[in-house]
């Protein structure tokens, strides 16, 4: 922090970091950003003058001392990326990252065991604000670095803190990949309409649609999701017969536990 100016040096602008950046930017929450990336992501933000474009992490502007370094890149390309970041995370950044699987003892064990680190999980819906992230910090985070973290989490939606970091792994196959599975429903209920009839275009809007209203719906009604499904689902009628299929033994809240299972194992795989 400079006189009270909010620095952050943001390591891959891609999908998640730069939808992170452009809530950062439209909040008033960061003052200066160093965008890291060879890639051309963060190209639509070179016309702020907050924002400086680097291509590598060897390129960082002279004595640039940010109190955050955000790591948003593939945990893939860890190896590759993060160690430059070494010396600056420790003249006394904290390390937020948000990428799947990568422990908080694996940033540590980088950076060095006095690292204050927070390990968090947002989703895509951050790109408009109705984003959803947890995060779990390690004892050498500070009550302002934590709030730091909230403040620029929170550019993206709601965010919860928890304890336990092993939690983390559940929340990235539950939230992290959420809206994948969400927008798996708008493709399969879209083209199960074409197969039943409809026109391509009618059942795309009729999907898309149906799947957005009712998520606001649940976001807005006090009633549970169980009661909002049972609204819909008249005695002996047309929902039910569907429901008799999607809710049978090995129907979707079967699978759904099958699929959030496979995404928490691969999440603890990707720690390595
Ligand atoms: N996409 C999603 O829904 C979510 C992704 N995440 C996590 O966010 C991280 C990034 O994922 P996405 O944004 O989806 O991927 P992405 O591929 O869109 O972005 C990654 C960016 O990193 C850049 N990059 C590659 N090598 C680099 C290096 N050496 N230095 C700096 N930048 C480099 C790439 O050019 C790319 O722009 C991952 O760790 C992922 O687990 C977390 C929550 C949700
Ligand atoms: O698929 C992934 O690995 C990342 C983490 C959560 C969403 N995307």
């Amino acid at each position: 922090m400079t006189s009270g100016k909010t620095e952050v040096l943001l390591v891959g602008c891609g999908k998640m970091g730069g939808a992170l950046l452009a809530g950062w930017l439209k909040g008033g929450a960061v003052d200066r950003a160093v965008a890291v990336d060879p890639g051309p992501g963060p190209d639509v933000f070179a016309g702020d003058a907050r924002v400086t474009v680097c291509r590598s992490g060897l390129d960082l502007p002279a004595g640039f001392a940010p109190d955050v370094v955000v790591i948003a890149v593939k945990p893939q390309m860890m190896a590759d990326a993060a160690p430059v970041y070494r010396d600056i995370v420790q003249r006394g950044a904290v390390v937020l990252s948000i990428a799947a699987g990568k422990t908080i003892a694996h940033f540590e064990d980088l950076y060095g065991a006095a690292t204050p680190v927070v390990r968090a999980m947002p989703n895509t819906p951050a790109a408009i604000g109705r984003g959803i992230s947890v995060a779990v910090p390690n004892a050498r985070v500070t009550p302002a670095q934590r709030a730091l973290c909230d403040r620029l989490l929170q550019a993206g939606g709601a965010v919860e803190w928890v304890d336990d970091e092993a939690l983390i792994d559940v929340v990235t196959a539950t939230s992290g990949g959420g809206p994948a599975y969400v927008f798996l429903l708008i493709e399969s209920l879209a083209a199960a309409g074409v197969a039943a009839g409809l026109p391509a275009d009618l059942a795309m809007k009729l999907a898309r649609t149906t799947v957005s209203g009712a998520g606001e719906l649940a976001r807005q009604s006090s009633e549970t999701a169980e009661q909002l499904r049972k609204n819909v689902t008249s005695p002996n009628g047309t929902t039910q017969a569907a429901l008799g299929v999607l809710m049978a033994e090995g129907g979707v809240p079967d699978l759904m536990v099958r699929a959030i299972a496979a995404a928490t194992r691969r999440s603890r795989e990707l720690a390595d």
